[in-house]
């Protein structure tokens, strides 16, 4: 489905009410499957939640994930520990291209049984679960932080528990803090201090019930949209002002774009200052790589020239990021250049008309777009694939008077 997108309003109010955090989610089911006395609450409605669910469920030899990265990742080591089970996890095209080598080789340094189907390094992967009782665990933490939670949310399951010993530079590290933490809300005991994260094994976890707080990587869309609008009051729930989620730090990056964020019981309200426009935006993103789209559009759309940094995890996600912000940010005729980890936008004045934003089967690229509406009309291609984080944003966006027509 390809939409077009306009919005001619310059005053922008709504509540929204945003799903549960799917990386929260996520961890926590994994934690539900290997303790079920464990309840959880605000769940994700999101794609990758729901796959990660079902295969959770699932007798079956083969479980398809499709897109989703982080239940590819963790059910590799939950299914790698599950003694007398045999797996083969697949996902998508896209799947097969992003990378499992460090976590696969982790894992059998531990004592796992896995092999590849196809190609080394990627999926899909046979498992054949198997009793590990190794101490310890060593494994570059540079390349996605997913290896490094996963292996920690198996561990407390692990009869001497697990010492993970990161080498390298720690990307994405406030993903490691939150498996943590959610871990010692459960009531596992665990530290994570320089290089070493030591979790110890559990028998039981206390009976109780854990929230999700929504998500903050989907709240950024209405960060974007407050501002690049004239004015903005927009009610987002549910929130809390202590989040785990590192993308929470949107609240004080778009300060920058006088964007205030008001915590009031259980949600926020963004409000835009009229008139207010940064001369520039030098942020790195090494920390929360997942909202980089989003802050990319908003200077498009705004005419401000930013310069992004910390980006090297953005090239295997759901796509090559770095190139498909460079393709569609420059059909609007604003100039980019991308290396390996960077991203640096040169805007132009004046949006080129009647132009169509391709996206790379990844939600991102249409959510971040999709707030340039406010700017110029444009269409949309493969509107649907927002359904792996925000199932619901397309239908939050028109309460917003964003007028949407498929096409
Ligand atoms: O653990 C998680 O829930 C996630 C970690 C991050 O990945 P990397 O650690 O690969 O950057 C992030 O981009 C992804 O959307 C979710
Ligand atoms: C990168 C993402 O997800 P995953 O890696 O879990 O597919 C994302 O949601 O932006």
């Amino acid at each position: 489905m390809n939409l077009e997108i306009s919005n001619s309003q310059e005053n922008l109010s709504a509540n929204i009410n945003i799903t549960g955090s799917k990386s929260e989610s996520n961890r926590l089911l994994i934690l539900q499957a290997l303790f079920p006395n464990l309840k959880i609450s605000n769940l994700s409605n999101s794609d990758d939640t729901h796959y990660l669910q079902k295969a959770l469920k699932s007798e079956g030899e083969l479980i398809d994930i499709h897109h989703a990265g982080t239940a590819m990742r963790f059910l590799t080591a939950y299914f790698a520990t599950l003694e007398g089970r045999e797996v083969v996890l697949t996902g998508s095209k896209r799947m097969k291209e992003r990378p499992v080598k460090l976590l696969v080789d982790a894992l059998k340094t531990m004592g796992a049984d896995i092999s590849y189907e196809k190609n080394e390094g990627y999926p899909p992967i046979r498992i054949k679960g198997k009793k590990i009782t190794a101490k310890t665990v060593s494994l570059e933490a540079n390349i996605s932080s997913q290896y490094i939670s996963a292996l920690m949310l198996v561990a407390p399951s692990l009869p001497n528990g697990l010492e993970i010993n990161l080498q390298g530079e720690i990307t994405s590290t406030p993903y490691i803090k939150m498996t943590l933490e959610l871990l010692q809300r459960a009531g596992v005991r665990g530290v994570f201090e320089g290089n070493t994260i030591k979790i110890e094994p559990a028998k039981q976890l206390k009976d109780q019930s854990l929230a999700v707080e929504s998500d903050w990587s989907s709240a950024s869309y209405y960060y974007s949209l407050a501002a690049i609008s004239e004015s903005a009051e927009l009610k987002l729930s549910t929130y809390r002002e202590t989040s785990l989620q590192g993308d929470s730090c949107l609240s004080n990056i778009y300060k920058q774009f006088g964007v205030s964020t008001k915590f009031e019981d259980n949600h926020i309200i963004l409000s835009k200052k009229p008139g207010t426009k940064p001369k520039h935006i030098k942020e790195n993103l090494q920390n929360s790589p997942d909202i980089a789209q989003t802050i990319a559009v908003t200077c498009l759309a705004l005419e401000v020239p930013c310069y992004l940094t910390g980006l090297h995890t953005l090239k295997i996600k759901e796509t090559d990021r770095l190139e498909a912000l460079k393709a569609e940010i420059e059909k609007f005729g604003s100039q980019v250049e991308i290396t390996q980890d960077s991203l640096e936008l040169f805007p132009k004045k004046d949006f080129e008309e009647n132009v169509s934003v391709a996206t790379y089967n990844d939600h991102r690229m249409a959510m971040a777009f999709a707030p340039l509406g406010l700017k110029v009309p444009f269409k949309i291609e493969d509107a649907e694939v927002v359904s792996k984080s925000y199932p619901g944003f397309w239908e939050d966006f028109e309460k917003l008077n964003f007028k949407l027509r498929k096409c």
